[in-house]
């Protein structure tokens, strides 16, 4: 256990990292502070949701001069999303320091943003883009930058921003500090490392798999046409309090968003081509548990810092093992339990094997629930419903009408209308699903070459995957900030039973 006072932070981030209810480091800010701090250049790597934003945010926003009108720190990030909530949590670290953060990303005003520029905020958070931009517009001069950070950097290096990363690197003093930061890091980051850093520190925290192990990783074995009714069969027994499900493709989003709402779950979709505005108020009213269902691309896959997400569901199994990590990390966070099950069709089993050789981690199969499950599982949420009132409400002025019910009808009888009443029966309201060709593996499309056996469906692109639901209050939400690593406490509200 690391205490924050032991890294060398000065007294006001330490006040600020207190007020954010920090009380411990993680592994990877108890290795990388004190080096950033020293002003090393570091390659971070640890798992999904073990805090590499304070990792980063806390040397930076301590290094910085806040007497000084300059911009001094640069965070690029590969969404929007992203950026708008690194953003947030850097100011919060800032805040006794009074440090200046300003986050620029498109699709928002670009007026508005020089004029926030011209403000002289100390630290700016951006997606490569926009940066660029602004870097060509002269409107964002980067001669002071001490600090620069890539967060998930090998996505960026994915979606192809690797030109303009390297335009805004080149625009940057020779003397500066890079940071780079990721749960996954391919080979490939090693050529930006090379050129672009300084003698890096590399830390990774050891881990045996790549994967948190608080997150139960299920697969099930499912037709692409009955994908859709297993899936609501698994939300009815399983009645996530905060739910993700990632589709292959913005269409796939789509669709499956208005069929949940057509059968009855409060969803809303979130991809590439919906208006900066409506994604962020999308992603406002899932965190605040407007919505309990965000179904998304790949574009909420990475690093999006959602508390109380309890369940993943992999509608599509992803084409890249890495994805499969970042989004299932989406759940499992801060030592929280997690679940996340994975569809994968007949011709998908090679897929599934690549990922778990990526991730050294085998699933567990979960059988098919069937109709009978899923609505035992709306009944029981009934009943825990009807328990809580019994314990907790005063029924004074209910129990005489209930006496008069008695009168006339046995007590089972009566017991059993109301939770019939109340239960979510199955649903067979048609909806539209357009099917997605499988994912093949890598080796298996090699072996195939030259057969044309069968189409495979492409990776989303960068514009595919560039920033791109009413049944239950948030007030439930377990918003406790303690690291508690693997330890086994949990808020997880998952009521799958294996056996079912
Ligand atoms: N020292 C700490 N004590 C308690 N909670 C922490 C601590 N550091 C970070 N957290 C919380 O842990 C959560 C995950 O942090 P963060 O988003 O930085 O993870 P990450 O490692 O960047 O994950 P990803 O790989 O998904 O981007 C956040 O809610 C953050 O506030
Ligand atoms: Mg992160």
């Amino acid at each position: 256990m690391t205490l924050f006072n032991e890294l060398g932070i000065s007294s006001e981030t330490k006040k600020a990292i207190s007020a954010m209810g920090f009380e411990e480091a993680t592994p990877i800010q108890a290795e990388t502070i004190p080096l950033a701090l020293e002003g090393h250049d570091v390659i971070g790597q640890a798992q999904t949701g073990t805090g590499k934003t304070a990792a980063f945010g806390i040397p930076l926003v301590d290094r910085i001069d806040t007497n000084q009108d300059k911009i001094q720190g640069l965070i690029i990030a590969p969404t929007r999303e992203l950026a708008i909530q690194v953003s947030e949590e850097l100011y919060k670290v800032g805040k006794f320091k009074r440090a200046r953060v300003l986050s620029v990303y498109g699709g928002q005003d670009i007026g508005r943003q020089i004029r926030s520029l011209k403000k002289k905020p100390h630290i700016i958070v951006g997606t490569p883009g926009r940066i660029l931009d602004h870097i060509n517009r002269k409107t964002l001069r980067l001669q002071d930058i001490q600090t620069i950070i890539l967060d998930e950097a090998d996505e960026m290096l994915n979606m192809g921003f690797i030109q303009d990363i390297e335009k805004i690197l080149e625009n940057l003093p020779e003397q500066r500090q890079t940071l780079l930061f990721s749960a996954t890091m391919p080979p490939q980051i090693q050529r930006i490392a090379e050129r672009f850093m300084h003698e890096p520190k590399i830390v990774k925290i050891k881990a045996k798999e790549m994967t948190v192990p608080h997150i139960q990783q299920y697969y099930l074995e499912v037709h692409e046409k009955r994908k859709f009714d297993v899936l609501t069969r698994l939300l009815d027994i399983q009645s996530p309090e905060l739910a993700i499900i990632f589709g292959r493709t913005k269409r796939r989003v789509d669709e499956l968003s208005e069929a949940l709402n057509l059968r009855g779950y409060a969803a809303e979709g979130i991809h590439g081509d919906l208006s900066q505005a409506k994604r962020i108020s999308v992603l406002r009213k899932f965190k605040e548990g407007n919505i309990d269902i965000l179904v998304a691309t790949d574009v909420a896959a990475r690093g999006l810092d959602i508390s109380g997400v309890t369940h993943v569901y992999n509608f599509d199994i992803p084409q890249d093992p890495e994805s499969y990590v970042h989004r299932i990390g989406r759940t499992g966070r801060a030592g929280k339990k997690g679940l996340a099950m994975t569809f994968v069709t007949p011709r998908e089993t090679g897929q599934l094997k690549n990922v778990e050789t990526t991730t050294k981690r085998k699933m567990d199969r979960m059988e098919i629930p069937s109709v009978d499950q899923a609505l035992e599982g709306q009944q029981r949420l009934v009943l825990d419903k009807i328990k809580t009132i019994i314990e907790n409400e005063n029924l004074t002025y209910y129990k005489q009408i209930a006496d008069e019910l008695l009168e006339d009808h046995d007590s089972v009888s009566a017991v059993a209308a109301v939770i019939k009443m109340l239960t979510k029966e199955p649903d067979t309201t048609p909806v539209n699903l357009t099917s997605e060709p499988p994912v093949v593996s890598k080796r298996e499309k090699r072996n195939q070459k030259g057969s044309g056996s069968y189409k495979t469906s492409v990776r989303n692109n960068r514009k595919d995957r560039a920033p791109q639901g009413k049944r239950r209050s948030s007030n439930q939400k377990d918003r406790s900030k303690s690291y508690r690593g693997n330890s086994n406490n949990s808020n997880s509200n998952s009521n799958y039973n294996k056996n079912n």
